[in-house]
């Protein structure tokens, strides 16, 4: 059904008519003016905290954006989403990300085919696999046991296990290595093949599509190198594929037994729980690969049946809307104060940017408000170091997602007080900022002259009253970090339905790929690149030139 553009929507007017204050709102008085402020504005689902008090935002306007919410159909396309309804429009493929960890004893009937029990094969093979791998049963082929595993995938096929591996870190497998060669560029696979020994590594092609340009290079690099050292009927001990195309893996010389299928139902960014999951399982083992999964089901069980108003993902969408649409922030810093989650502004980069980076929606019109903020971050403190000034007194206001865990996942002593102590401070820092009477009242008791204080005073003062949002779980473990990624997959639904976008194919990454081959074959054939413009002609010779030197 076509939806109605949003901005003609009653409860979009009614929230416009309430932004008209409301966005001018000062965060310090709504604080001071009710103490009940943060119960009011936090929620906890599935073992994760959120605390969205730290926005502009009181009880009256998370109601109004709910009722958007409810307006633009959040719930029944939730459902839709979940029962494997074809809501990826313009692929005509259902969304099923989440039941790639729904429990054994489930039931999903998609196209007259129980996925459940599909899903559950896969994973039955790479439980065996994982466990072969990581007791030293499965052995290279000179009789050694695995001591590297490479990933060779992009997109999806690497951030997610890449992400994970290196967030779960504490519970991987002492044996094996875990790498990563995601780009076309050499330098990336150099940099591992020097590290590893070919009799003792395993690789696994992970690839959705199995076309992919870069994976399909490196796939054949690594086949390469790999019958440098050794024959080709040892290939099989050290290569594996994850794909959803079984014709393209054999065409490539993988046998199928050594293939983990998955299914076009599950979209790249949303594929690190299918067998792109595999180098997780290998990492950490298969007992935890469930457990992360089991997690992202808890919160995939939440967002289903939990009351709007207690809905974790949608209430992180809804304040992020608010947030985009009426204080204008086009970016979201994302700040986890946990360095095992390093990967994971990159990984949300894609979930989001690469969802709802559309500026149609599913009818094909132009949305008539601004979509997907660009999403970027960094590990605190470190980023604290080096742009946190920007946010502090910079002319944008960009809202800022503070992740922590409470535990650490390591004994040193005195690391992680100090952590945290920076992750609450730098919240309410950008909430309450600093006036210039305050600045001023610090300055003169420092002994400052009047005339020298007043003159640093503009400098010295931090507007504050920009937005944030902080997530706390226990501990950084696999079903807490299962949890964490599916609040912000739904979240990123929840804003598609806002929008009314496919959340669920990504377009426009086609053009650039196209072009690429157009100019790699003028760059390494004899056609002349005169057929672009004169910028493009010009680059192309001079690559050209440089390559003949
Ligand atoms: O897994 P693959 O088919 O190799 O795709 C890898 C990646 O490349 C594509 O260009 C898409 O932009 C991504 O969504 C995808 O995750």
């Amino acid at each position: 059904m076509r939806q109605p553009a949003i901005t003609a929507t009653a409860s979009f007017q009614a929230l416009e008519s309430h932004a008209v204050d409301a966005k001018h709102w000062q965060m310090r008085q709504l604080f001071a003016a009710d103490p009940q402020r943060f119960p009011k504005l936090t929620v906890d689902a599935a073992g994760l905290f959120l605390d969205y008090s730290k926005n502009r935002v009181d009880a009256t306007t998370v109601g109004l954006l709910l009722d958007l919410a409810r307006e633009r159909g959040v719930e029944a396309q939730r459902d839709a989403m979940f029962a494997g309804e074809k809501i990826n429009l313009t692929e005509h493929r259902a969304v099923l990300h989440t039941a790639l960890r729904l429990p054994r004893d489930k039931a999903l009937v998609v196209d007259g085919q129980d996925v459940v029990a599909d899903v559950h094969a896969v994973l039955e093979h790479m439980r065996d696999f994982s466990d072969r791998v990581r007791s030293g049963a499965w052995l290279g082929h000179s009789g050694k046991p695995i001591t590297d595993v490479v990933n060779i995938g992009i997109g999806g096929s690497d951030l997610g296990p890449k992400m994970v591996c290196l967030a779960l870190r504490s519970y991987a497998h002492p044996r094996l290595k875990m790498h990563f060669v995601s780009n076309v560029d050499g330098h990336d696979m150099d940099a591992v093949l020097e590290q590893v020994d070919p009799a003792t590594t395993l690789f696994i092609v992970a690839s959705k599509t199995f076309v992919t340009a870069e994976t399909m290079l490196n796939a054949q690099t690594a086949r390469s190198w790999f019958l440098r050292h050794a024959k080709e009927d040892d290939l099989a001990r050290h290569f594996v594929a994850v794909s959803t195309n079984t014709e393209a893996v054999k065409a490539f010389g993988i046998d199928p037994v050594n293939m983990f299928p998955f299914w076009d139902w599950v979209g790249g960014r949303y594929s690190v729980w299918s067998s792109i999951g595999l180098a997780v399982a290998l990492s950490v083992g298969f007992g935890y690969f469930n457990d992360f999964l089991a997690g992202a089901h808890a919160m995939d069980e939440h967002f289903r049946v939990a009351p709007l108003e207690q809905n974790m993902p949608v209430l992180l969408a809804m304040v992020g809307f608010w947030n985009r649409q009426f204080l204008g922030c086009s970016s979201l810093s994302i700040a986890p104060y946990h360095q095992d989650l390093n990967r994971f502004p990159a990984y949300l980069q894609q979930l989001d940017m690469e969802s709802n980076g559309k500026r149609v929606t599913k009818g094909g019109v132009p949305v008539d408000v601004p979509t997907c903020p660009v999403v970027w971050g960094e590990c605190g403190t470190n980023a604290q170091h080096a742009y946190f000034q920007l946010l502090h007194q910079g002319s944008d206001v960009t809202p800022i997602d503070f992740i922590a865990a409470l535990r650490p996942t390591h004994d040193l002593p005195g690391h992680h007080d100090s952590l945290l102590a920076n992750c609450f401070a730098q919240s309410e820092a950008f909430m309450t900022g600093k006036t210039g009477d305050e600045v001023r009242a610090d300055l003169r008791a420092q002994g400052l002259g009047e005339v020298e204080a007043e003159a640093l005073v503009p400098h010295k003062t931090f507007p504050g009253n920009r937005p944030s949002n902080t997530i706390l779980m226990d501990q950084l473990t696999p079903p807490l970090l299962g949890a964490l990624i599916a609040l912000y997959e739904h979240k990123t639904f929840v804003q598609g339905v806002l929008w009314d976008v496919n959340s669920f194919d990504q377009w426009g990454v086609e053009l650039g790929k196209v072009l690429a081959k157009n100019i790699h074959h003028e760059l390494t054939g004899e056609i002349a690149p005169e057929r672009h413009d004169s910028s493009t002609n010009g680059l192309i010779i001079m690559a050209k030139a440089a390559q003949h030197i």
